[in-house]
């Protein structure tokens, strides 16, 4: 039986894409199985001058889909509460204070309280000063914070940040987003690692040729030019979601499987990771720009006529490198990494590639074994498949590549639980384990600072492009072809066969 959580919410930006689009359905989720029930209360906050029943009616909106009575919904957004307000005005928290007062006592929340930053990240250090200096921070129960990604532009910019929140809140309090951590499949690559000897005993130099991860999107960047022609797919992807995926996948086994111990492993794969100088960071990552392009008959437009991009833009919709870990599981085997919009289909996936068998037994009847690729499939289907050479049917003797492969079916796609359905419940749960904590964050930035740097040193050189909807430009291929090797990716015929597209 799930015992009810007892909690306040506040929720600034409450008026946002984010809050709509996932908090609010998210918070649902957790309604409808018990975690939330009567003793929970969200107070939405926001400059627009909205009343309650507006807000209510917001946050009806958003769940319509998850919604299966009324009487359920009603009684749900029955326990949000809106206040307008501007962050910058310290008049407005003393009404945030006295209306989390009453809140607090009408539902029984215990002084526990989770503020979720759904705003832009220059407002994160006058929001926690004030909730400390106007008392809102009481200490009596649970006090958390949720904040959203970007963590800063740089390592500088990111430590500044840090240093603001940790006047407030301490890093056991600071929940930082990477909505990565909450997808099933990533949480199952701890899973697959340690719970199966076979490939546990083979994760290492000796097996493992290199490492392929890609985040590759179909889609543009739809209707956030603005903030992301200030970002690029290296700042918005690899420095954060990227780079925790790999760290999960380079790290020792932990002493436990629990949030302290897992996250000095991560750390300490990330500090193995060789940072580059300018002139290796040139040699080993590229960048790219989608172009216009033609797909399935459908016309798609160039990055620089996207709204709200400057049409001399050089920020780069897509990157490509290669991480090289110096420590002694991994020493010689590249992880290479690609992300980017406007690809062929959307689809995030690891590939682990395994060593070419060295000694073969059937080179005299010119055969040549595949590669073993174990591939964990993030999305959009869920599963691992393994690629094993076996023999083909029929007279002769001919080697045949397989694949022994598990997919989570729609159904269990359908019932599966949102990301931030998953990281909110970690949140109330006091478990920071699925999230970034400072010193990842600190190293991934000063991975990532060289190679930006580098690359906004470089203001002449004609920007690499690809054409909308390909899988990049040939920069990102000749990156592999140099050391011998090819991407491996086959378009994910299991969903279209499945019905799932
Ligand atoms: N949307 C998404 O899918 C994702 C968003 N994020 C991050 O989440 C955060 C929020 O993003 P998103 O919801 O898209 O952004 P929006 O621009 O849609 O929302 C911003 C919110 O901030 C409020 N706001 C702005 N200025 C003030 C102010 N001075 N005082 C009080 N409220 C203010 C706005 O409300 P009002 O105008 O009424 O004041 C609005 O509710 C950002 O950091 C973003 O990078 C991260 C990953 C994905
Ligand atoms: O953080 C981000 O992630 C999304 C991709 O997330 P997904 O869960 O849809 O795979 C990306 O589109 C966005 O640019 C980035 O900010």
């Amino acid at each position: 039986m799930t015992e009810s959580k007892s909690v306040l919410f506040t929720i600034f930006g409450a008026t946002g894409d984010l809050a709509k689009r996932k908090l609010y359905p998210s918070l649902f989720r957790l309604y409808k199985k018990g975690e939330l029930a009567e003793n929970f209360a969200v107070i939405g906050t926001a400059r627009r001058p909205w009343t309650d029943d507006f807000y209510r009616d917001v946050v009806l909106t958003s769940i319509k889909d998850l919604m299966k009575s009324k009487s359920e919904a009603d009684n749900f957004i029955s326990h949000f509460y809106y206040q307008s307000h501007d962050v910058g005005d310290v008049a407005h928290y003393v009404t945030l204070k006295n209306l989390g007062e009453k809140l607090r006592e009408k539902y029984s929340t215990q002084g526990n309280q989770v503020f979720f930053l759904a705003m832009a990240p220059q407002f994160f250090g006058t929001i926690t000063e004030h909730l400390k200096s106007e008392n809102i921070l009481t200490g009596e129960g649970f006090e958390r914070i949720v904040i959203e990604k970007p963590f800063g532009t740089s390592y500088d910019t990111a430590k500044e940040l840090n240093d603001s929140l940790t006047k407030s809140f301490t890093e056991e309090q600071i929940f930082r987003i990477d909505h990565y951590l909450g997808k099933e499949m990533i949480q199952s690559v701890s899973a697959v690692r340690f719970a199966n000897p076979i490939f546990e005993s083979l994760w290492n130099n000796r097996h493992i040729d290199n490492v392929q991860i890609t985040f590759a999107e179909s889609i543009g960047v739809e209707d956030r030019g603005g903030y992301y022609d200030t970002s690029g797919a290296l700042k918005d992807m690899i420095q954060n979601h990227v780079l925790q995926v790999l760290s999960l996948i380079a790290m020792e086994k932990p002493e436990k499987f629990d949030e302290t111990h897992i996250v000095q492993e991560k750390v300490k794969a990330l500090k193995a990771i060789r940072k580059y100088t300018a002139d290796e960071a040139q040699a080993n990552f590229i960048r790219a720009q989608y172009a216009a392009g033609t797909f399935d008959e459908e016309n798609y437009i160039s990055y620089r006529d996207e709204d709200s991009v400057s049409t001399t833009s050089r920020t780069e919709t897509f990157a490509a490198g290669k991480f090289l870990i110096d420590n002694e599981r991994w020493a010689g085997v590249p992880f290479y990494v690609r992300s980017g919009k406007r690809m062929t289909e959307k689809g995030t996936r690891i590939n682990i590639i395994f060593k070419k068998d060295v000694d073969n037994l059937f080179a005299e009847n010119d055969e040549t074994p595949e590669q073993n690729v174990l591939t964990i499939y993030i999305q959009p289907t869920e599963g691992f498949s393994l690629s094993v050479n076996g023999k083909a049917a029929g007279q002769g003797f001919h080697l045949d590549p397989m694949r022994l492969s598990f997919r989570h079916d729609s159904e269990f796609l359908g019932n599966s639980p949102e990301a931030y359905e998953k990281l909110f419940l970690d949140v109330l749960n006091g478990d920071g384990t699925n999230f970034s904590h400072w010193e990842e964050a600190a190293r991934a930035w000063e991975l990532i600072d060289v190679i930006r740097k580098t690359w906004g040193s470089d203001t002449s050189s004609e920007l690499p492009t690809y054409k909308a909807r390909t899988m990049g430009p040939q920069e990102a291929f000749d990156l592999l072809e140099k050391d011998g090797r090819t991407w491996n990716w086959q378009p994910d015929l299991w969903y279209i066969d499945h019905g799932m597209l």
